[in-house]
């Protein structure tokens, strides 16, 4: 049966599971996607009711109690009695039950990412259990919850149960049927990856909507109109189009390139791709391993700009992007600064455009469009943008309003590199313009066979001697409002989960080489994304932004047809005493366990808004690093091939990084930016700035492959190494203590600081 679903979302970060569970029950299903707050009121969205066959109200953050602010259009929608089958989930569940006299209550104990055994009323009677048709009497869900209808009401004869779960709350009502209507609802998510049965409970609510709209008088199925409704056809195009889902670029078919590439064989030797930066006297990007793991860091890239490489740097604050080449001698520091910040000003050899964020994206898509090529090659990387997305350039964050104006993006368009397999024990000379430096391919043939002349890697794990460091730390007090910020905005159901994050700052008495600095930090600390950027790509100037990472995590792997995530949540030190066993059994607590499924249910959303295909191929592996061991899950998107969509498009849509945020996005990155780390970083001229830290860096190739890792166990500067910032954090849900985050922070925070101790 063809059904048309009107789905009314509520900024959760979950509401694209739940789609892509109610358009896999059938093929005919088209779900139209609406905000709570699309519509000024319920009398704007009512007269498009009649095109659809059923509506479900997804979950998000809030409490109807709040009204409009929080959910939207949705209270008076179920007051107004609507003939029409409801779904509601979570939070959609709450607002029904509170319309049909129900009241919303805090949980005394609040789940979130908690798997429940949910145990079902009764079996069919007249219109009773229908949701729960061939149903075991017990089965297992994820709650994610603050509040939930309180039980003195549930006995009103309004509110039908249909499942509860027990805990230290008591009863919960789990599920419900309001009297007399095709209103029904749950409490837990059907649609989390750790949840049973939940195409069933879909299937059950499109069957009643069938039956329901067989018995009755309405037959408005888009499917079923005639051409004479194109009217309404037109309608829910347009409702279709309420939430942009326009892709970077459009896709076209792609030709093959002559790429030049010469190959020579090298020691598997994880140092190599420094040993060769080291002896390198013009500039270089790297992005490298200096640990190699399953399916990461086979490879270092060693990026080589040259004059023919464009520069894209984006400025979130002032809408500007500006474009020139690389150290073109014809654009000066001065002409740079005046145009940026003076609108419409000409200078030769540069661009700059008034454009916000979300025009970046289009721009760069314009600029590799023309640049794609369908090549296939067993290197990840041929050539193409290389460079830094800082957290601001993703989604829900709003402008900041500081002194100083910093890059916010920073990509630089590679047509040599040098790459190394790790595995394989091969260098690779790439050309696009055959154009590779001969006396580079000589040096590095020199050194692949040993033969370096005093470049070597420094043979200590120090800085040099005789610098002191001014370090400047959060303060415990401004941790302590924050942390207990984010308790009160978790127990509000405000949030599920809250990546809070604090900045340190730096001070060297003397300027140490960024690369200097590098390589002691990937000696200390060992990460399969490693990666150094000095962006000194203004004619003899010195560079405005520089990135030194140690990254553990994975954000985004693509290709032309898949894509792979790797959320890393879940952390414990490692000190004397600890072992991997003892790591296992800490990292598989409930505490762990929700503050990892969030983030994974998270990812999933982000790729199910554009991909049909997700799959879940790891759950919360343990992995062990330098200084800490780690729980992460893998994720997987499928057939990009049959979408309009491209890896850049994942990648702009699900940035910033779920891990770096919490759960769910939107109001989360709000909360964050605006009421929690606003006060948290007074040492900073730019507070409530994350900068470059919790954003990415990584690539994207000709042949449409990308990796991009996130921007942690990292430092970075806007001052050509005269102060280093360093970001820290880590995820408070309800069940965190204020002392184990204040510690796992630190032991994240040291993981790059160390560097700067002991010297
Ligand atoms: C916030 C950081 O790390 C993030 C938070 C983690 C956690 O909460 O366990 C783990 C990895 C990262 O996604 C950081 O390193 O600063
Ligand atoms: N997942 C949800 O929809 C949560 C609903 C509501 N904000 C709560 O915390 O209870």
């Amino acid at each position: 049966m063809a059904v048309n679903v009107l789905f009314i979302d509520s900024y959760d970060s979950f509401t694209y599971n739940l789609v892509s569970l109610i358009r896999a029950q059938n093929d005919d299903t088209h779900v139209t996607i609406v905000h709570n707050d699309t519509f000024p009121s319920f009398n704007e969205l009512k007269p498009f009711l009649t095109c659809f066959d059923c509506i479900v109200v997804g979950p998000g953050p809030g409490n109807p109690d709040n009204g409009y602010r929080d959910v939207g259009f949705l209270n008076e929608m179920f007051e107004a009695q609507l003939e029409v089958p409801v779904l509601g989930i979570c939070l959609g569940f709450q607002v029904m039950c509170r319309a049909a006299g129900g009241s919303v209550k805090q949980l005394t104990e609040i789940k979130h990412g908690q798997v429940y055994e949910v145990e079902v009323c009764g079996a069919n009677e007249g219109t009773g259990n229908r949701l729960f048709a061939n149903y075991p009497p017990t089965f297992n869900s994820v709650r994610y919850h603050s509040l939930h209808v309180a039980e003195t009401d549930f006995h009103c004869e309004n509110i039908i149960p249909l499942c509860y779960t027990n805990d230290e709350n008591g009863q919960v009502l789990m599920g419900a049927q309001i009297a007399n209507t095709s209103w029904y609802g749950v409490q837990y998510h059907p649609e989390s990856c750790c949840s049973e049965l939940g195409d069933r409970l879909i299937s059950n609510f499109l069957e009643i909507t069938e039956e329901f709209n067989r018995g009755g008088t309405r037959h408005h199925s888009i499917y079923k109109l005639q051409d004479d409704d194109s009217e309404l056809r037109r309608t829910i195009g347009l409702l279709d189009k309420a939430i942009d889902k326009s892709s970077v670029y459009e896709k076209a078919v792609l030709k093959p390139k002559k790429i030049h590439i010469e190959e020579l064989p090298a020691a598997t030797d994880a140092k190599l791709s420094i040993r060769i930066c080291n002896a390198l006297s013009d500039p270089f990007f790297l992005m490298s391993s200096s640990t190699i793991q399953e399916n990461r860091g086979e490879f270092s890239i060693i990026a080589l700009p040259n004059e023919n490489s464009t520069v894209f740097t984006h400025y979130d604050q002032l809408h500007v992007t500006s474009i020139h080449r690389w150290r073109d001698p014809i654009v000066s520091r001065q002409a740079y600064t005046s145009a940026i910040s003076a609108n419409g000003k000409v200078y030769p050899g540069l661009k700059v455009i008034k454009e916000d964020k979300s025009e970046f994206w289009k721009s760069i898509g314009d600029f590799m469009k023309n640049h794609l090529t369908s090549n296939t090659s067993k290197l990840p990387f041929l050539g193409g943008l290389v460079g830094v997305l800082g957290y601001e350039m993703g989604q829900f964050t709003v402008n900041g309003n500081s002194r100083d104006i910093v890059p916010d993006a920073k990509l630089v368009f590679i047509e040599n590199c040098i790459i190394v397999d790790l595995r394989r024990g091969v260098v690779s000379f790439v050309s696009l313009n055959d154009n590779f430096p001969h006396h580079l391919k000589n040096l590095v043939k020199e050194i692949a066979r040993g033969n370096e002349h005093g470049t070597s890697m420094p043979s200590t794990e120090r800085l040099p001697p005789n610098i002191k460091f001014d370090i400047e730390l959060p303060t415990k007090e401004a941790y302590t409002r924050a942390y207990q910020k984010s308790q009160t905005y978790l127990r509000q159901g405000d949030s599920y989960e809250i990546c809070l994050t604090t900045q340190t700052k730096v001070t060297p008495s003397d300027r140490i080489e960024p690369w200097r600095v590098f390589q002691t930090l990937i000696q200390r600390n060992p990460a399969p994304f490693s990666s150094f950027f000095e962006f000194s790509d203004l004619h003899a100037e010195p560079a405005d932004l520089c990135l030194l990472s140690t990254s553990p995590e994975r954000f985004l792997k693509w290709d032309c047809d898949s894509c792979e995530l790797r959320p890393i949540k879940g952390t414990v030190r490692k000190d004397g005493s600890m072992t991997l066993e003892l790591a296992t059994k800490i990292l598989k607590t409930p505490k762990e366990f929700g503050e990892n499924l969030m983030i994974l249910d998270l990812i999933r959303n982000d790729l199910y808004e554009l991909l049909e295909k997700v799959t879940v191929d790891e759950l919360m592996s343990v992995e062990e690093y330098k200084t800490v061991y780690q729980l992460v899950s893998v994720v997987k998107g499928h057939e990009l091939n049959r979408t309009a969509y491209s890896g850049i498009d994942l990648l702009r849509h699900s940035l910033p990084p779920g891990s770096m945020t919490g759960a769910p996005k939107k109001n989360t990155v709000h909360l964050l930016q605006t009421e929690i780390e606003k006060d948290l970083n007074s040492h900073l001229s730019n507070q409530g700035i994350r900068g470059v830290y919790s954003g990415v860096t990584g690539y994207w190739s000709i042949h449409d492959h990308g990796d991009w890792s996130v921007n942690i166990r990292c430092m970075y500067s806007y001052d050509n190494a005269r102060s280093w910032r360093l970001g820290a954090g880590g995820a408070v849900t309800i069940l965190s203590t204020l002392e184990g985050e204040w510690e796992e922070m630190h032991t994240k925070l040291e993981s790059a600081l160390q560097v700067f101790r002991d010297v």
